[in-house]
């Protein structure tokens, strides 16, 4: 369960946003070449247990909008944002480049985005779940996703309401980027 998977392949109903292989992010650039999720199997097993409960409780679906990161990537993020409550320092790696982390929201049965009180990647106080100063339904959109991931598995940054570590993410290593810097 350690090999690295497509998350379509496991789990085609969750909806895939992959903002990194567009310019919409928060570099502005075209990180990645192709727009597909990878994830270590047994963290896409568990995303999908996840999904299929918001699913079956709430008619919510996970989207996605990162999973499996390259280290190289890593290093170009912290160039633009060196500050490691946004950007995971790559001389310690990021969990996603172990494919150990995802960051997340939910969406509705039409596929409108649950109101979080800040857009992904939103590298601002307000992205923390300890920030409260929110109307009541932005917070409980954020201690569901908060318990609904916990109840599977992942563990929430303290400092961004959408990105979740899995649990035994150091199981798993950085791969290896020969001749890429
Ligand atoms: C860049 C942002 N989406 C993110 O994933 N940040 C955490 C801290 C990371 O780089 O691991
Ligand atoms: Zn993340």
């Amino acid at each position: 369960d350690s090999s690295i998977v497509s998350l379509k392949t496991i789990d085609s109903t969750i909806i895939q946003d992959v903002r990194y292989a567009t310019t919409n992010n928060f570099t502005g650039k075209v990180l990645y070449p192709s727009a597909i999720v990878f994830l270590r199997k047994v963290v896409a097993d568990s995303l999908s247990k996840a999904n299929k409960y918001f699913l079956e409780k709430y008619n919510y679906r996970i989207k996605i909008f990162d999973g499996f990161r390259p280290l190289h990537i890593q290093k170009l993020m912290w160039q633009i944002m060196p500050d490691e409550r946004y950007v995971a320092n790559p001389t310690k790696g990021s969990r996603h480049n172990r494919g150990a982390a995802v960051d997340i929201t939910l969406v509705d049965l039409n596929g409108n985005e649950l109101d979080f009180g800040t857009q992904y990647d939103d590298f601002s106080e307000k992205a923390s779940p300890n920030y409260l100063d929110f109307p009541n339904p932005i917070l409980e959109n954020r201690k569901l996703l908060k318990e609904v991931m916990n109840k599977f598995g992942f563990i929430q940054l303290d400092s961004e309401w959408w990105h979740f570590d899995f649990k035994d993410w150091k199981r798993f290593s950085i791969p290896v980027e020969d001749g890429i810097d």
